[in-house]
């Protein structure tokens, strides 16, 4: 039955029509009119709201705000608002979803305003605004971004000219803070400059934005190219694209790089947008990327050097997407650290290797790269799910501090600050 919120009769809604309510309203009344007795027309007093809906043996169906909506009965009750349900001071729940029978329907259900209202069968009401059951709908969800980003190669990023912000502002304005973390949402790299080139002061900056993440690296790390560690990255040797701690179950968010001195040659840092990569993978050979976001695969570091004895492994795809959108969150892309692949049959392994090999060439062209030199005072921070780094061999001394930071708490401050993420 449909149940839309214009007149109960058809002059009524012929008068309407002529003041522009929209045309689904009149085909619905058209089909329904084949029956006529199915139809039940609700009254209400505001006539411009453009609005219908229709309780259907297993679901309720909306159609408000250009958009056709489904929602599940159980879905309906456990999210009830009201003060038995959910407690607003805390924003939780208290609702045992387990006491709702998988089967309940609403009893009666009713529109007054914008705010629809479902009786249930023991007498309990719901009420949900219009407007709050567009924005939580899976239908409204799946046309939205979790987070707005733009993709770029060399000369996007670099026609963009996004500007530094200044160690002083970024520490003391939250104007200066917002700016970073907007840019840094968007491109997934951004610079701090002017900053003192020691430890401590990076760890400062470091915990203006979120908590550190101490891994096995420490806390705060210091390198240079003494081999103190098993990994390529305590050499002076070049490193290709990738992205770091790929080993871990859930790869750290992002890594902040300060170069405190250096003293040779060579040594740029290479960064490559992956999801512009990846963007490219799926405009060309579509299959080829959902090979890449279904295909499990392992990481590994193996350590034995001196007093460090590691081993770690992580296991996930190379790109992970959203389900509901198919929104690109994540890419896991170390060539190095990649383990033995175990966790899938031949013949899907020669398909991984030729999307593999589609994403790699896109990582690799030159156009997609944008290198710069570290230097002394200004810190770069990295989205280590999205933007690869590889850093070009060197000579001589070089030093360079950083750590790693939780992506979660990165996105606390940035929400706080009224940013989307
Ligand atoms: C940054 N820091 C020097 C501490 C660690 C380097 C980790 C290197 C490792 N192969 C990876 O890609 O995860
Ligand atoms: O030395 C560099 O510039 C970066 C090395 C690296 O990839 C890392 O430390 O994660
Ligand atoms: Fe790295």
């Amino acid at each position: 039955m449909w149940c839309h919120r214009l007149s109960h009769l058809q002059s009524r809604l012929q008068n309407l029509l002529r003041r522009g309510v929209t045309c689904w309203a009149f085909q619905q009344l058209n089909f329904k009119s084949l029956f006529p007795l199915a139809i039940h027309w609700h009254h209400t007093a505001s006539e411009s709201l453009n609005c219908a809906w229709q309780q259907h043996e297993d679901h309720f169906e909306l159609q408000y705000a250009n958009t056709v909506m489904r929602f599940d009965y159980v879905w309906l009750r456990d999210h009830c608002r009201s003060a038995s349900c959910y407690n607003s001071k805390t924003h939780q729940r208290s609702l045992d979803t387990a006491s709702v029978d998988l089967c309940i329907k609403p009893k009666t259900i009713r529109l007054d305003e914008t705010t629809l209202f479902f009786t249930w069968p023991d007498g309990h009401v719901t009420k949900y605004d219009l407007d709050w059951l567009v924005r939580n709908s899976y239908e409204g969800q799946k046309q939205k971004v979790i987070q707005p980003r733009i993709l770029w190669n060399a000369e996007i990023y670099q026609r963009a000219q996004v500007p530094s912000v200044d160690f002083q502002s970024f520490l003391e304005t939250n104007e200066g803070l917002k700016n970073f973390l907007q840019n840094f949402l968007l491109y997934g790299i951004a610079f701090v400059e002017n900053v003192p080139p020691t430890q401590e002061h990076t760890e400062k900056l470091a915990e203006r934005v979120s908590l550190i993440r101490e891994t096995i690296y420490g806390r705060m790390w210091y390198f240079t190219s003494d081999f103190s560690r098993g990994d390529t990255a305590y050499t002076k040797l070049a490193l290709d694209r990738h992205t770091d701690t790929t080993y871990f179950q859930e790869p750290c968010g992002i890594q902040v790089f300060h170069c405190l001195k250096h003293e040779g040659t060579g040594g740029r840092t290479l960064l490559v947008d992956g999801f512009y990569a990846a963007e490219q993978v799926l405009q060309k050979a579509p299959e080829e990327f959902e090979l890449l976001t279904k295909v499990p695969l392992k990481h590994e570091y193996i350590e034995n050097v001196g007093e460090c004895h590691n081993h770690m492994i992580g296991v996930g795809p190379v790109l992970n997407i959203y389900p509901w959108n198919k929104e690109l969150y994540l890419i896991r892309y170390n060539n190095y650290d990649r383990a033995v692949i175990n966790t899938v049959p031949y013949d899907v392994v020669h398909r991984w290797y030729t999307a593999h090999r589609t994403l790699t060439v896109e990582l690799r062209r030159p156009e997609n790269e944008f290198w710069v030199k570290l230097k002394p005072g200004r810190v770069l921070f990295i989205d280590n799910w999205r933007v690869l780094h590889g850093r070009e061999s060197f000579t001589g001394y070089r030093q360079l501090c950083g750590c790693y930071l939780t992506r979660d708490d990165v996105l606390n401050t940035a929400r706080l600050l009224g940013l989307q993420a």
